[in-house]
């Protein structure tokens, strides 16, 4: 599955909590790529408030989880987070159009590392790093059906990873 520039990421699946439209609890993250790595806007409510009036630091963790999840879609690489670590630079706000971005800075063998932001007003509030590790397809259907749209689509396209763990494009 090839992604251009600027056009939408699909969900990984239609259930995810940060971008299946089908969750009704979900986020409804609607990514976009931007060169190798993807970007969002997102609105949180009261329904992701922690302090009054502000957002739960684990919410907004897991809004930048699942971007990094979007750019595995870019690179066509099936992985799956070990390691998340979020840091929380400044409150963010409730009802404030929130720019999410993240990409792959580097890989090698199996493992991939992230980085990702949250910015209100160009100015940062939340920032990650994460790594991913590459997984075979197992990992998926040992726990459910996978074979279907859009997460069997683009799964059944992604690059089965050398024995060296290469394979993804676009990163170092
Ligand atoms: C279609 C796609 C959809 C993609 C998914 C789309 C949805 C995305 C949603 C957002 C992402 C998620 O929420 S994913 C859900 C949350 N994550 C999970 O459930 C993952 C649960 N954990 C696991 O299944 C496993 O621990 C794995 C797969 C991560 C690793 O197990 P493994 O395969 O046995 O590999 P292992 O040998 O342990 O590790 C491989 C290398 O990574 C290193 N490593 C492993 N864990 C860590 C760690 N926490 N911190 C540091 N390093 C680590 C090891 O030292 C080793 O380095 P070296 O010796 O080689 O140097």
């Amino acid at each position: 599955m090839t992604i251009r520039e600027g056009q939408s990421i699909p969900p990984h699946q239609d259930n995810c909590f940060g971008c299946g439209p089908r969750n009704p609890a979900g986020l409804h993250l609607r990514m976009q790529r931007n060169g190798m790595g993807v970007v969002a806007d997102l609105v949180l409510d009261e329904r992701h408030e922690g302090a009054p009036g502000l957002a739960h630091g684990g919410v907004v963790a897991a809004a930048l989880d699942d971007l990094f999840g979007g750019v595995l879609v870019v690179l066509g690489v099936p992985a799956v987070t070990a390691n998340l670590s979020v840091d929380y630079r400044a409150p963010v706000r409730l009802g404030r159009t929130l720019t999410l971005s993240a990409t792959c800075t580097r890989s090698a063998g199996r493992k991939l590392w992230m980085h990702g932001t949250v910015t209100d007003a160009n100015a940062i509030t939340t920032e990650a790093t994460a790594l991913f590790v590459r997984v075979g397809l197992e990992h998926f259907s040992s726990h459910a059906d996978v074979a279907g749209p859009p997460f069997g689509d683009w799964i059944g396209q992604a690059r089965t990873p050398s024995p060296d763990g290469s394979g993804a494009s676009g990163v170092r």
